[in-house]
């Protein structure tokens, strides 16, 4: 087949995407989707929409209050998820791993434990022809260290549902790792791969020996590379997952110019281009 445009080549190439959140990779059409069916419900919904560009980090936590209004019932949920395969499916994504943060609403009689039945569900019996798709499992930063290890618990039950992982997410200017650190320590004895959000803002640093202790399989961003990380990171050649739109989008680097990817491909690290 004659490629049009680069843009083309690119859409066509095979890829895999690793970090992608399915509430974080919603589609503009999809939340419209999503806010039709809710508006009825929930009128200040029909006002909500994803800003352009943002001024702090801390905003982008924010949107997530409206955006788990779209997804608070199953229904929903396998809406968003099959939309959101479908669209790296479109997009030329051969190999996926979604990651998501299991949640509860009690109003809706959504459980944690039916949160993620939906979810793999969909994963198995909506994937698009031609794609791979596997789960990781976000623990919150804000979770207490009883949810994370609920988390870990329910990371084992779905464990032949094509869990991969587990994930440390969440507002990276909240929380404290030390108080979840058992829960990812249990969870790399149990024999899951670890990936963890690090070093996302200044506020991270001091905590990073901590994360690395817990000895994660990849990073997620890794933005600010401190000397003794950086170090630890090289000497183990730990991937990063590189998210520069989301980066961009969301303050914590200046511009594609100057991201630190150009740093990690001229150090030789190892890393992965990914979207979210
Ligand atoms: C910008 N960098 C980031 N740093 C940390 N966590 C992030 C994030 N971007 C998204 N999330 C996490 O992903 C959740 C939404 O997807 P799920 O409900 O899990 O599917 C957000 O609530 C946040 O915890």
């Amino acid at each position: 087949m004659l490629l049009t445009s680069l843009h083309e080549f690119c859409i066509q190439l095979p890829k895999v995407e690793l970090h992608a959140h399915i509430n974080g990779s919603l589609s503009p059409s999809t939340m419209h989707q999503l806010r039709t069916r809710k508006q009825d419900m929930n009128p200040d919904l029909a006002s909500f929409k994803v800003p352009e560009s943002l001024d702090h980090i801390k905003d982008f936590f924010d949107l997530f209050k409206f955006i788990y209004q779209l997804t608070d019932d199953e229904d929903s949920v396998a809406f968003a998820t099959e939309q959101v395969m479908a669209e790296f499916a479109k997009d030329g994504v051969r190999y996926l791993e979604l990651r998501t943060t299991p949640r509860a609403n009690p109003a809706k009689g959504m459980t944690k434990t039916s949160y993620l039945q939906t979810v793999t569900a969909t994963l198995k019996e909506r994937c698009p022809q031609g794609m791979t798709v596997n789960l990781i499992i976000s623990i919150d930063r804000r979770n207490t260290l009883e949810e994370a290890q609920q988390v870990v618990d329910l990371a084992v039950a779905f464990r032949d549902k094509g869990v991969v992982a587990i994930d440390l997410c969440g507002d990276c200017t909240k929380g404290d790792f030390d108080t979840l650190k058992p829960a990812f320590e249990r969870a790399r004895q149990l024999g899951f791969p670890l990936t963890l959000h690090f070093n996302e803002v200044p506020e991270n640093i001091p905590e990073a020996p901590s994360l690395l202790s817990v000895y994660p399989s990849r990073l997620g961003h890794a933005t600010l590379l401190d000397d003794s990380s950086r170090s630890i990171i090289y000497d183990r050649r730990i991937p990063v997952e590189v998210c520069m739109t989301s980066n961009v989008i969301s303050k914590t680097v200046p511009s594609y110019e100057e991201h630190h990817l150009k740093t990690l491909l001229l150090e030789d690290h190892p890393f992965v281009i990914c979207v979210r």
